[in-house]
């Protein structure tokens, strides 16, 4: 579904990511995991497209099949809204538009019916909330909102950065719950970038980022948050 290919990323000539290789197959939901500064959100931010990898002759990001270097903005941008969602602070909920309004923009902008987004505030568990405004909610409810609007329009890659960082325990597996049967319903591949290995234990795969690359792993300390 997703190929990393030689994947490297520098900052004014400062390596943070060097040839990674992966292969992230669809309906897998897989974690990252590694210490603070290694390059996980910009591994993300590179898939999801808000940054260029450095230029090594290779594709280095290839989505089905189609090499992200190979498509202009239009054609990328198109892609993006199509086929992935994200969870991410950077693309909070919409403080103007109602939760309704707020779930149905993936479907609105990919010319798709609105129904689903009713379905999903359902799905997520804020049924009769569908007219409230994003200040009249909690931390863990729009968080909800937030999956709910990455999820509505059946995206084929579901990227989260650190969905459950500010949520109390209960409330963190609620989310991941949600989360996890959402992606096994739509047979997306979802990938999560988190510190907490609680939330890595509800993944299919962890993966360990270092400076010597992807790897699996599975040590996973019972006892850490
Ligand atoms: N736009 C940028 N310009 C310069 N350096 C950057 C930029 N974005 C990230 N970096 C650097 O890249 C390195 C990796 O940052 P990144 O945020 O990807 O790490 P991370 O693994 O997600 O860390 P954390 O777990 O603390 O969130 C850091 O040294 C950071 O300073």
């Amino acid at each position: 579904m997703l190929e990393l290919r030689q994947l490297s990323k520098s900052y004014n000539g400062r390596p943070v990511l060097a040839n990674l290789s992966w292969h992230f197959k669809a309906g897998e939901f897989v974690s990252i995991m590694g210490d603070s500064g290694v390059g996980k959100s910009t591994l993300l931010n590179l898939i999801a497209g808000l940054d260029t990898p450095d230029a090594n002759g290779e594709a280095p990001i290839v989505i089905d099949g189609i090499p992200m270097s190979g498509l202009d903005d239009d054609a990328a941008t198109r892609l993006r809204r199509a086929r992935m969602g994200f969870i991410f602070q950077a693309f909070h909920v919409l403080p103007h538009l109602t939760l309704l309004q707020n779930v149905a923009l993936p479907l609105l902008l990919n010319g798709l019916p609105t129904a689903r987004a009713a379905e999903m505030l359902d799905a997520v568990g804020l049924a009769g909330r569908e007219h409230d405004f994003p200040h009249q909610i909690s931390g863990g409810q729009m968080q909800r909102v937030a999956i709910a609007r990455a999820l509505v329009h059946r995206p084929a890659l579901v990227l989260a950065d650190e969905p459950t960082g500010n949520l109390d325990p209960d409330t963190a597996d609620a989310i991941l719950t949600l989360l996890q049967r959402e992606i096994k319903a739509t047979g997306a591949c979802a990938i999560m970038v988190t510190h907490s290995q609680l939330a890595a234990k509800k993944t299919d795969k962890i993966l360990l980022l270092s400076q010597t690359g992807l790897q699996e792993t599975t040590i996973v300390n019972p006892f850490a948050q």
